[in-house]
């Protein structure tokens, strides 16, 4: 399972968990403008906004998971297992590989506006990277400080829709997601009132009780509800260590420990990693599961004008701070 999520202060923040059972072996990755594109259905892009992301490097190319541009735009593919559904190339449409997608998009575009017109044209294909890489099915939520899209291709094409809360997570459909909002509609970040029944005598004896009914669990659906809430109900001061802590315990709402999710006998998923990026300063924050000690790269502290990428390896042994 994944989540991602955003969230504004004085600067707009935009994230991920990546939970999984395994790493593909990802590194935080700078594209910077002059990296050759070559897409395999469209003309080959040689000059480009730069972006910075985890990404697995395959024969040199950025096989991005979450990025941002030097824009703010911000884009992350999550699991739609089962209901992802990419096509042959058609005639006529902007034909873009599943695994291009995320570089494609952040390259072109300053904004949710700009992406929004290019997915009216677009298709995605079932285009492999390689024969060791199959198509991964995934969907995917597109964010600047504005506004977020989540984008969708199924059996019945591709669907954009608005994405008013600004998180996505797994299954099923973002439509339905959205829907069983509703259910949670009544929770508040306030104490109750006894709205239960004119006889019952009931009290609140602890804090905290507006939320009762809020999800726990790890379903997709749960954590749906849980991090919109969580989000949505968030305080926290603008400076920047402020908001970005306040963002890791947004998606630490969230956050998978090892042995509540087995996916095979004796296999659990885990948060790997998650992300933080500032998308007015381009700096990409993240924890990797061992790892809590927030750290940072940022990408204007590398030549951006340059055509090869940067790669830097997550750190992911963490510290403790002896204070005697
Ligand atoms: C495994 C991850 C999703 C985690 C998740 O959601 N787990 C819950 C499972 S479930 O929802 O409960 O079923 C996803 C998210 C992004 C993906 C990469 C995207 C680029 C590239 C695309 C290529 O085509 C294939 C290789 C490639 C490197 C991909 C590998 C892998 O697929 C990644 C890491």
């Amino acid at each position: 399972m994944c989540t991602a999520a955003t969230y504004k202060t004085k600067d707009f923040y935009f994230g991920r968990t990546l939970d999984y059972e395994f790493s593909y072996g990802d590194e935080i990755t700078i594209t910077p403008r002059n990296f050759p594109f070559k897409f395999r259905h469209t003309n080959e892009c040689n000059s480009h906004f730069a972006m910075i992301g985890m990404a697995h490097i395959a024969d040199g190319y950025p096989l991005y998971y979450d990025a941002m541009n030097e824009k703010g735009l911000c884009m992350a593919g999550l699991n739609f297992v089962r209901n992802a559904v990419y096509f042959e190339p058609k005639n006529g449409k902007e034909n873009i590989a599943q695994f291009e997608f995320i570089p494609y998009i952040l390259s072109h575009c300053d904004s949710v506006l700009q992406a929004r017109k290019k997915l009216e044209n677009l298709n995605i294909t079932n285009t492999q990277f390689s024969d060791k890489l199959p198509c991964a099915q995934l969907h995917w939520i597109i964010s600047d400080k504005d506004e977020s899209l989540t984008v969708e291709s199924t059996i019945d094409g591709l669907k954009v829709y608005d994405n008013p809360v600004g998180v996505l997570t797994n299954n099923p459909p973002f439509d339905i997601q959205m829907f069983m909002l509703n259910n949670y509609m009544s929770l508040s970040p306030k104490q109750p009132e006894n709205n239960f029944g004119k006889s019952a005598e009931l009290t609140t004896y602890s804090r905290g009780m507006g939320a009762i009914g809020l999800p726990g669990d790890l379903s997709s659906a749960s954590r749906f509800a849980k991090v919109a809430f969580t989000k949505l109900n968030s305080v926290s001061g603008d400076s920047e260590s402020e908001s970005v802590s306040q963002f890791f315990h947004i998606l630490g709402s969230v956050d998978q420990q090892r042995g509540c999710c087995e996916v095979a006998e004796g296999k659990y998923e885990i948060t790997l990693y998650t992300s933080c990026c500032n998308a007015d300063k381009g700096i990409y924050y993240y924890t990797t599961y061992n790892n809590h000690q927030i750290c940072a790269v940022d990408m204007h502290k590398t030549d951006l004008d340059m055509a090869e990428l940067t790669a830097y390896t997550p750190i992911t042994e963490g510290k403790v701070l002896f204070q005697n």
